[in-house]
């Protein structure tokens, strides 16, 4: 359990600096979720908490203790990585318990501990089989046993579930969800790319921008409310359509973004534009249309869609879910302008 704060970090390899002044708070026990394009510096600032990278300037504490000059070991972190880095030669049960047994705590303790992080993890019966024996989710459990039978104050990932096939990603994000509600003290900080990811584990989500932060909120608020074009494109899948001034004249706003299921397609609608292409998922269909913006327009359509491409249709926006944007990709507010026509 840490109250993690972060107060103007900053780090430079040699002359390049890729943290740039972050501030943030890190409640206790709070899932942080950090997103933001490669090379934006997401890695490096998990790396920076947990010691991994000296800090060049700033101030890292945890519930109030300076961590800045403070050794990984002792700092009461765990840490879970894309590769799992198992001891190939040694049980599941002996990866669990190692550091543990390095660390001189008496056996019946290690195998309590070990027992009750299977049990958490549904490894219990795969507890004597050598890591090539598992499947790579199934390893990826062990890593995160391992990092649980510590009784870390803070546990970090590094996008653990990126190496998984699509079934075990949602099987094992389930895992790690469940993991964070009965392990609801210990403080979560995870990196990711992926949007789902990060919505449905995030208590709250960190947008990283070229080594600052552009906004934290809950997924919801992101979502609702980005504060800059960058967020709104960041945020959601599909990515949110934009529309430049020529849509947005009696909207006065510079770009105007409207989300896949915020747009109708009906009769007299208010933009015409022709079908490109339609991708049916089942549940519902995404039903790409040219309307003269710089890319198509992505709508999305519950069941299956019948529309053929180079038909040509009419589109309205539900116009109080519309974000406006200024010329600086900063939100100026939602829907149509009072007074606007
Ligand atoms: N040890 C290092 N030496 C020099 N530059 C580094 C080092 N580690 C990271 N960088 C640079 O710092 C920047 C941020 O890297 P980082 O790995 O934190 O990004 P990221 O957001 O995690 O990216 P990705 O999503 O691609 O993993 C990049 O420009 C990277 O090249």
């Amino acid at each position: 359990m840490a109250h993690i704060q972060l107060t103007d970090i900053r780090k430079s390899f040699g002359a390049l600096e890729v943290i740039k002044g972050v501030d943030m708070e890190i409640r206790s026990g709070e899932f942080m979720v950090f997103v933001g394009p490669s090379g934006c510096g997401k890695s490096t600032l998990l790396r920076l908490i947990a010691g991994l990278e000296d800090i060049t300037h700033g101030t890292l504490a945890f519930d109030g203790e300076v961590m800045n000059q403070l050794a990984p070991a002792k700092r009461g972190i765990a840490m879970v990585f894309q590769s799992y880095a198992l001891y190939p030669h040694m049980t599941v049960f002996d990866n669990m318990a190692f550091g543990m047994k390095l660390a001189g705590q008496d056996k019946a303790e290690r195998d309590r501990r070990v027992r009750e992080a299977a049990d958490m993890l549904q490894l219990t019966p795969y507890l004597e089989r050598l890591p090539r024996q598992l499947s790579g989710g199934q390893r990826q459990r062990v890593a995160i046993g391992r990092a649980i039978v510590r009784d870390p104050r803070v546990f970090l990932f590094d996008e653990p579930l990126s190496n998984l096939d699509a079934a075990l990603r949602v099987a094992t994000r389930l895992e790690i969800a469940k993991l964070h509600r009965s392990m609801h003290n210990t403080t979560m900080i995870y990196v990711t790319h992926d949007q789902v990811e990060a919505m449905t584990l995030a208590d709250r989500i960190c947008v990283l921008r070229d080594g600052v932060v552009e906004q934290i909120g809950t997924p919801l608020e992101l979502y609702e409310n980005p504060n800059s074009l960058f967020v709104a494109g960041f945020i959601g899948s599909p990515k949110m359509n934009f529309l430049d001034g020529r849509f947005s004249e009696e909207m006065r706003a510079h770009t105007i973004g409207i989300r896949s299921e915020h747009l109708l397609i009906e009769h007299g609608g208010r933009w015409r534009g022709s079908v490109v292409h339609s991708e049916m998922l089942g549940s519902d269909s995404y039903v790409y249309v040219d309307i003269g913006t710089s890319e198509p327009i992505v709508v999305r359509q519950e069941g299956t869609a019948t529309l053929k491409p180079g038909e040509t249709i009419a589109l309205s926006p539900i116009e109080h879910e519309l974000h406006r944007f200024d010329r600086d990709g900063r939100a100026i507010g939602r829907g149509l302008m009072k007074g606007a026509t």
